[in-house]
């Protein structure tokens, strides 16, 4: 089933003086459960989808459809409810929590925001949301400070499935991992969509993490998509000068096993 489609979404800044195109005549869609991996260069124009699907920046035209409604057009109440819906997990946790908060703290904020669960059963699912992200029950009480940057990552996933979402947009979400844990994240991600069939727009400029967790990859340059297709496709036969720059920027991806965790279209 088709849960977004984003058509003809345009975006441009003025910047120094200077017109930006950040987006030009963008249009993809997404099935539940799949994974789109959003690739391109540096200033290709990723973060701005990634913003403007999540309501957090407008776009200048174009439209998205949400699980069926004009995503766009949804405000006040309506858009708040359906918010819990769409979940963000970015490359920088820290800047995005409040730093003073702790572990439960950070968990318990979208389970009273959305109504998930009554305030009594609260710490109950939390610590199942520690549990589902391989963290121990006992990392509550901490400081979102003071836990490892792989574990603040799972917390960030936790929080992103709290309100059982439909899609989580992920922002560079492993960008900052040691490869030996993000290889862990990303394993913890697959398993998480195929146990709630969970869609992912998984922004990354590493085609190596796009090509673990993506069923297709869409490659991004100057605000343009210039090429889609099945990831194994993208990766082994790039027809774009863009992805093909992606793709020599990462010498052994073409030689190189699939990972156990990896799942082919
Ligand atoms: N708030 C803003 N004001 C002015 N220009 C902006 C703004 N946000 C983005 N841009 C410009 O829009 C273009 C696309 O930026 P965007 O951050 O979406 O790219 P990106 O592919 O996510 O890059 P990166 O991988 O470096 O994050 C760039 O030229 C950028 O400088």
């Amino acid at each position: 089933m088709t849960l977004l489609e984003i058509n003809n979404l345009s975006k441009h800044f003025r910047s120094g003086g200077r017109d930006v195109t950040a987006l030009d005549g963008v249009s993809l869609t997404l099935d539940s459960g799949q994974t789109l991996g959003l690739a391109g260069a540096s200033g290709s124009g990723k973060s701005t989808l990634a913003r403007i699907v999540m309501r957090l920046l407008p776009p200048d035209g174009g439209s998205i459809r949400f699980a069926g409604e004009d995503w766009l057009a949804l405000s006040g109440k309506d858009l708040r409810r359906r918010r819990a819906k769409i979940q963000m997990v970015f490359q920088d946790v820290l800047g995005a929590f409040n730093p003073r908060a702790t572990v439960a703290s950070v968990l318990d904020d979208p389970l009273r925001i959305h109504e998930i669960v009554p305030k009594s059963d609260r710490p109950r699912k939390i610590a199942e949301l520690l549990d589902r992200v391989g963290l121990q029950g006992s990392l509550a009480d901490r400081s979102i400070r003071d836990v490892s940057g792989g574990q603040r990552q799972r917390i960030a996933i936790a929080r992103a499935i709290a309100t059982d979402p439909a899609l989580i947009v992920l922002d560079e979400a492993v960008s900052a991992l040691d490869v030996s844990i993000r290889g862990k994240v990303l394993e913890l991600l697959v398993e998480l969509q195929r146990e709630r069939d969970i869609a992912y727009l998984f922004v990354s400029h590493d085609l190596a993490v796009l090509r673990a967790v993506s069923h297709r990859i869409t490659v991004m340059d100057g605000g343009r998509l210039v090429e889609t297709g099945p990831a194994r496709q993208v990766i082994d036969n790039p027809q774009s000068t863009a992805a093909r720059a992606l793709v020599s920027a990462v010498p052994r991806l073409r030689i190189q096993t699939p990972q156990g965790h990896s799942h082919e279209p």
